[in-house]
């Protein structure tokens, strides 16, 4: 299987290109194989770039763990440098299906190759059913959730795929590697959860730790990043336009007053490209 790695702040991918060569077979497996930084290729999980036929491409992307995932920021920045500067697509401004969405992105080129993206993630979806979440009420905006006896108030966010934002005074490892996969699998979030952890710096930055669903703690998460910004201003804690830093880099983030999108502004990364054997193939 030919494949290309990709990362986005540091949240990296092992990329195929379902243009060029067919869809591999039984992809969950293929999925944890390929992520596998020891006896793999290495990755926070696996993305298929497809044709689609509403979109310039159709991005599928697949957790370390195997589970499908419905969307993905970081790693949708990434499906567009590779169309631009491997020629499925030479233009600026794109479209890519993911999750049964089109979504639209500008590329930033440098020296003739991308390294910058604007993803217009479309609207943040509030309404807890669709999220989805257990938790009370029509939204969930600071809502009470107890793990281990400690009371945490959470925000949940649907950016395609579900996030329960929870904002702290300090993202440690206890929280993030404690709570946070509590709260991936707790009751109140029926399809599981990604888990943002953030510090506010000030009204126009944050800082952020994850816990990805079906990864654990992945080094950026742009969908998280978009959850974040809409958190931010639905508990009256920031502007509308953030500065995100994740452990592996910076995203800009802004709320759009007017239309209701969240845009998300990147990097992206390619590291390397090459052949791999799966075993049992
Ligand atoms: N890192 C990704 C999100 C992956 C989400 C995945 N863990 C899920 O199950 O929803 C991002 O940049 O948005």
């Amino acid at each position: 299987m030919r494949f290309t790695k990709m990362h986005g702040a540091g949240n990296d991918y092992v990329y195929v290109d379902c243009f060029r060569q067919d869809l591999p077979s039984n992809i969950e497996q293929l999925a944890i194989a390929a992520a596998d930084r020891h006896f793999g290729i290495g990755g926070d999980g696996l993305i298929l770039i497809c044709p689609s036929e509403r979109a310039d491409a159709e991005m599928r992307m697949y957790n370390a763990d195997g589970s499908y995932s419905e969307m993905c920021g970081n790693g949708i920045r990434c499906v567009a440098k590779y169309m631009y500067d491997h020629g499925l697509a030479k233009k600026e401004t794109l479209t890519i299906e993911s999750g049964g969405n089109v979504l639209t992105l500008e590329l930033s080129t440098n020296g003739g190759k991308v390294d910058r993206v604007r993803v217009d993630m479309g609207e943040p979806v509030l309404e807890a059913a669709q999220i989805p979440t257990r938790l009370g009420g029509k939204q969930v905006v600071e809502a009470p959730l107890e793990c281990d006896g400690n009371l945490y108030r959470v925000t949940a966010v649907s950016m395609g795929n579900p996030h329960c934002v929870i904002f702290v005074a300090h993202a440690s490892d206890d929280l993030v590697f404690g709570v946070g996969p509590q709260i991936e699998h707790d009751p109140a979030f029926p399809n599981r959860v990604n888990v943002e952890f953030v510090e506010q710096i000030s009204r126009t930055q944050l800082r952020q730790r994850t816990w990805e669903r079906g990864s654990g703690e992945t080094l950026a998460c742009g969908t998280g990043a978009s959850a974040v910004c809409v958190a931010g201003v639905l508990t009256g804690r920031t502007e509308r336009c953030v500065e995100i830093d994740l452990l592996g880099g910076r995203l800009e983030l802004e709320w759009n007053e007017t239309d209701n999108h969240v845009y998300m502004t990147g990097p992206a990364v390619e590291v390397f490209s090459g052949e791999w054997f799966p075993a049992g193939e």
